[in-house]
């Protein structure tokens, strides 16, 4: 879904700062994202992407600026709060359970809002979570690990999930069955932002790019323009 102009962004920041201890990382990050939208934050390693996510999820020690969810304050919300307000997030170390199995792992996260997917709408989008099922989380691959990581955030309800690095380490096959899912979710109407240093999968699902470096925003352009810009991305993130 392309962006509305004057429509109220499902996720809006506004002059976001964030600290560890006395090191100030984050310094005005204001960024839009649209109700069934994807967005994807790009920058080399420390620019900030993943300590944006952490902000928005009230995770960083300290922060400070405006973040809204459908126009509701969230700058109160306590990260066990979050759900509730309707944005999940699956961290780049993707936090399975190794002693539970990939259903019990599913079905942890309580449902906080109608809307959730089912259990069995879940193992038809992954029939190899299917297959595994009652396998622990210890003998899961990174690709399954990662993939059980998104699952288990469907069944709450949320409207927005936060991705870190979900191609990272994975085999090319795996990444192509992730992008297909997330194609899949937007087609559901959910909204997506992703952290993604891989631009040959990030240009599949994402609509629009926000290009980030020390702790900033540099640009937004759309995923049509990427190609354009891929001089100055490779000076900016390096890649
Ligand atoms: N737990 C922490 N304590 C102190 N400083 C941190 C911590 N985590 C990150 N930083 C610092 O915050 C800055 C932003 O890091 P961040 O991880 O958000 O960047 P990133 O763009 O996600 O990069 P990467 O791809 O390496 O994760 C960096 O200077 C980093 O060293």
């Amino acid at each position: 879904m392309s962006r509305t102009t004057g429509a109220e962004p499902l996720l809006k920041l506004r002059d976001l700062n964030g600290w560890y201890g006395e090191s100030h990382v984050l310094h005005g990050v204001s960024l839009d994202l649209m109700e069934g939208e994807t967005i994807t934050l790009i920058g080399r390693n420390g620019a900030g992407k993943t300590s944006t996510l952490r902000a928005i999820m009230n995770l960083l020690p300290r922060r400070e600026g405006e973040i809204r969810i459908a126009g509701k304050d969230m700058s109160k919300v306590p990260v066990h709060r979050t759900a509730h307000a309707g944005i999940g997030y699956v961290p780049e170390e993707r936090g399975i359970f190794a002693s539970l199995s990939v259903a019990e792992n599913l079905m942890l996260p309580p449902r906080v809002a109608a809307g959730g997917m089912s259990v069995e709408e879940i193992y038809s989008l992954f029939p190899n979570l299917a297959e595994r099922r009652n396998s622990p989380g210890t003998k899961l691959s990174g690709g399954e690990q990662q993939m059980l990581a998104i699952a288990r955030i469907l069944r709450t309800g949320v409207k927005i999930i936060l991705l870190d690095e979900p191609t990272e380490g994975l085999a090319p096959v795996i990444i192509q069955r992730i992008g297909d899912v997330l194609i899949e979710l937007k087609k559901k109407g959910m909204t997506l932002l992703l952290v993604e240093q891989n631009f040959r999968f990030a240009r599949k699902v994402a609509d629009r790019f926000y290009l980030m470096e020390d702790g900033h925003i540099l640009e937004s352009f759309p995923t049509s323009e990427l190609h354009a810009k891929m001089d100055r991305l490779h000076d900016v993130v390096g890649v």
